[in-house]
């Protein structure tokens, strides 16, 4: 059955005009004036856009000795509800364990998506078999970014000659490195130290990891990936030393991506020195919130282009789970949630004040990740032949957050009485409706995964360039080369 979107502005990163769209067998068919289909879906009044794509999420993660709160079914169900109409989450391999295993393990539990999604593979642990498991993690499964993280001694974190081997491996298999960038061996010892010193409540949270620590590691990591010879995606950048570092080095000409956070961009860090226990703690996460100074400079990346692509790192744990922290802040499972409010919130705070052009919030929500994952235009466009994802925003349609009424599994929203402007009418995954005249009517399992297939051109230029500037011996006349 077909459909048509009629009445509809459609805004694309690049273009904003009038034009109906047909949506036949999942996929855009045609795009034009007066245009009729078997079913129409009336978008007087709205923009119609390329629906969100979130490219940092936990879905049922196992971490700090419990699971993420959201699954695929729930997750996606507040994806969509909020326009965002693909997630990326990471397979986390254990220590030891198989990339190919864990991927199995994602695999399995992706199965009740509500729309499409794809996997991110960490790198946790080094070795010959995680040297050889990338091949098949690039070439077979579709995946084409492996992701490191600098925090979390002793559970997740790689050094630095473990992160250098992985980047090295990126370049050869067309993969892009993603970083989660904070030193971890500061972070440990600031948080021993603040422990010592009995600050134990989670504003000590933020205390252990000032924006010193994150600047350090984002350094640090866009100067392996360039001795690596291969670009870099930084994740949740937060902070200005961050931003500076990511900006710096694009001005001469390296090839890194930043990632900020719907959560950094609107909340601060007053959340932390709020006198209820639990507040505080639902919003421990890392990097933790920051002052206005860094969300502006996050704000200012959005409008300049030095940073990219807005995303939520849901990582949603309840009330209960976050109480495990009583005493000692080290134990308050890190994470907070976003992907309903991703687009609203960025809407209402980007586009209604001026911040963001209706273009530039396509751009940073949709388009920019598909081509820097690969999926363009399959994804993030709306073009002939594209998937028929695509979100028929009201920007005069109004709520106040609560989670009373929110699609997510958890019994709180860090967005709590928050008024946003600017929501979905229609949510459409792969030409289904799953947000109806703003009634969510998902169907758990209908998402697929989405390939994405290694890059040519960026690896190639990049380890072009690298053999032609390669060391090479100074050939002398005279002595023998051998030094005999
Ligand atoms: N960000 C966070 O606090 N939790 C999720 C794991 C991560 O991305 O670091
Ligand atoms: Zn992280
Ligand atoms: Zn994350």
């Amino acid at each position: 059955m077909s459909k048509v979107i009629r009445n509809g502005t459609i805004v694309t990163a690049d273009l904003t005009y009038k034009a109906d769209i047909l949506v036949k067998n999942g996929k855009i068919a045609a795009i034009g004036p007066d245009l009729h289909g078997d079913h129409e879906l009336d978008a007087t009044g709205c923009y119609v856009m390329p629906g969100g794509i979130d490219p940092h999420t936990h879905l049922e993660m196992p971490f700090m000795g419990t699971y993420s709160s959201d699954d695929f079914e729930s997750g996606t169900r507040a994806a969509v509800s909020g326009g965002t109409t693909m997630v990326v989450d990471f397979a986390l391999p254990s220590p030891g364990q198989s990339l190919l295993e864990a991927l199995q393990m994602w695999d399995n539990k992706s199965t009740r998506a509500n729309c499409d999604y794809s996997f991110h593979m960490a790198i946790t642990w080094w070795g010959e078999q995680v040297f050889n498991e990338m091949e098949t993690v690039v070439r077979d499964k579709g995946i084409n970014t492996f992701k490191h993280f600098m925090a979390y001694k002793g559970a997740l974190m790689v050094n630095d000659d473990e992160m250098y081997a992985s980047f090295q491996r990126c370049a050869e298999l067309g993969a892009l490195p993603l970083v989660h960038a904070e030193n971890g061996d500061v972070v440990a010892q600031l948080q021993a130290k603040l422990l010592a010193e009995g600050n134990n409540g989670p504003e000590a949270h933020a205390y252990s990891r000032p924006p010193e620590v994150e600047g350090e590691a984002t350094n640090r990591a866009i100067m392996i990936a360039d001795m690596a010879g291969v670009p870099v995606y930084i994740v949740h950048t937060s902070s200005e030393q961050a931003h500076e570092a990511i900006r710096r080095a694009r001005q001469n000409g390296i090839r890194a991506y930043g990632e900020p956070l719907i959560q950094h961009l609107t909340l601060d860090d007053s959340e932390y020195s709020n006198p209820d226990w639990d507040h505080a703690a639902r919003r421990v996460m890392s990097p933790p919130f920051r002052n206005k100074k860094h969300q502006d400079s996050l704000w200012a990346g959005l409008q300049s282009g030095s940073l990219q692509v807005v995303a939520t790192d849901h990582c949603a744990f309840t009330t209960e789970q976050k109480r495990t922290g009583v005493g000692d802040f080290t134990k308050i499972p890190n994470g907070t949630g976003g992907l309903e409010d991703r687009m609203p919130m960025l809407w209402t705070h980007g586009v209604e004040t001026g911040r963001l052009t209706p273009n530039e919030f396509v751009a940073v929500t949709s388009t920019n990740i598909a081509k820097i994952l690969n999926i363009y235009p399959k994804k993030g466009a709306i073009l002939v032949g594209a998937d028929a994802d695509i979100v028929v925003w009201d920007p005069k349609k109004e709520k106040t957050i609560t989670a009373d009424k929110q699609q997510s599994a958890i019994d709180y929203n860090v967005f709590e009485g928050k008024h946003v402007k600017g929501l979905p009418r229609y949510t459409l995954s792969r030409g289904k409706i799953v947000v109806d005249d703003g009634a969510v009517k998902t169907e758990e399992g209908h998402g697929e995964f989405v390939r994405r297939e290694p890059f040519q051109a960026v690896n190639t230029a990049l380890s072009t360039w690298k053999e032609l500037v390669a060391p090479r011996p100074v050939q002398r006349s005279g002595i023998p080369a051998s030094g005999v």
